[in-house]
């Protein structure tokens, strides 16, 4: 089944159990630190695994020890749907190993 945008409250609730992301500009959003270059490296690498697995991808900036990581979905014109919230959580459950804070 194609994928619906979310309402404003669907998205508010889904927030309240993704700590540290935020909506803004349609997406939703958050910004990961690591101690250095490599392990925020080895975190897009992992990221980037479980995008092909969902065949669902976030915008990801990688500068030096930050990883920031923007999703929205294309085809309902750049809205946000439970597929963003789906890899938010994925993405999430992954950021203790790597060390991101
Ligand atoms: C065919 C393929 O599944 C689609 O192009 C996927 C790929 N990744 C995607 N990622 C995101 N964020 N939104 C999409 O609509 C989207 N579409």
């Amino acid at each position: 089944m194609a994928p619906r945008p979310l309402s404003e409250s669907e998205i508010a609730e889904a927030l309240e159990s993704l700590p540290g992301w935020t909506f803004e500009d349609d997406r939703l959003i958050r910004g990961y630190g690591f101690a250095a270059h490599l392990p925020a490296v080895a975190f897009l690498v992992h990221v980037a695994t479980v995008q092909e697995e969902l065949a669902h991808h976030a915008d990801l900036a990688l500068t030096y020890n930050r990883l920031g990581v923007a999703v929205h979905t294309h085809s309902v014109g750049g809205k946000v749907t439970e597929l963003d919230v789906t890899l938010a959580r994925r993405v999430e459950a992954l950021a203790p190993a790597h060390g991101a804070r």
